[in-house]
């Protein structure tokens, strides 16, 4: 079955403890934390302390989406504050691989994201070595926006080689996912998929998320 990783960004920040407690309660899989420093993407969200403040309010994985420039530098702080997985982007690290083993060696799992103008050939050489890859289905640094149809051959591609080479990890996807487009994406291969205004700008997030589960069905 589908994971729904409802992302906090679309949450009502002024009692975040609650929001993720809904959502934690309606059956969400893991929360996802997009975390924007406004170089990366022209947005700028939350940092460490807020992982640190979330962490014990749950007990679901905590899915820290890392768009931000030199990741190295707070891949530590994220990891001590409690994240369960952090994805750095391709287009934000020169040495990936390296970017990589530094999550692994801080015992977190480690994801990679792809903007949707990047080639799904530059992480190729890297699917062997990682948990989740993040297949950005808009391009990053805000929440509600129309989700881009030519991304779905990018989930196909990576699903394809996680098949012939026997790889194992999960793909998720990232924005704009909802109702209608959520079929398309688990079809297409994706194992997990990151809602942000789909679940947190209806009133019942119970009923959201199994409104998602349920177009993925049908
Ligand atoms: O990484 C992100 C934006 O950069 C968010 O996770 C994403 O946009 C979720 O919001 P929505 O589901 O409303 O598109
Ligand atoms: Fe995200």
């Amino acid at each position: 079955m589908v994971k729904i990783a409802p992302s906090i960004l679309s949450a009502n920040f002024a009692k975040l403890g609650d929001e993720i407690i809904d959502v934690d309660k309606g059956g969400a899989d893991y929360i996802h934390v997009d975390v924007m420093d406004g170089n990366f993407v022209p947005n700028i969200t939350i940092g460490p302390l807020i992982v640190e403040a979330i962490k014990p309010i749950t007990s679901l994985p905590l899915d820290v989406h890392l768009m931000i420039d030199n990741p190295d530098l707070y891949i530590p702080v994220f990891a001590n504050a409690g994240a369960s997985i952090i994805t750095v982007h391709q287009e934000a690290t020169v040495h990936l691989h390296r970017t990589i083993q530094l999550i692994k060696s801080n015992g977190v799992k480690a994801g990679v994201a792809l903007n949707p103008g990047t080639p799904v050939e530059m992480i190729k050489d890297v699917l062997g070595e990682i948990d989740l890859v993040l297949i950005m289905t808009v391009n990053p640094g805000f929440g509600g926006q129309s989700f881009i149809p030519f991304t779905i051959d990018k989930i196909k591609q990576i699903a394809e080689w996680r098949d012939q080479y026997g790889f194992n990890f999960e793909i998720e996807v990232d924005g704009g996912v909802n109702t209608t487009t959520a079929k398309s994406c688990a079809q297409a291969g994706a194992d997990v998929l990151v809602a942000g205004s789909a679940v947190y700008n209806q009133n019942d997030r119970e009923q959201a998320i199994l409104q998602i589960r349920q177009a993925v069905e049908k």
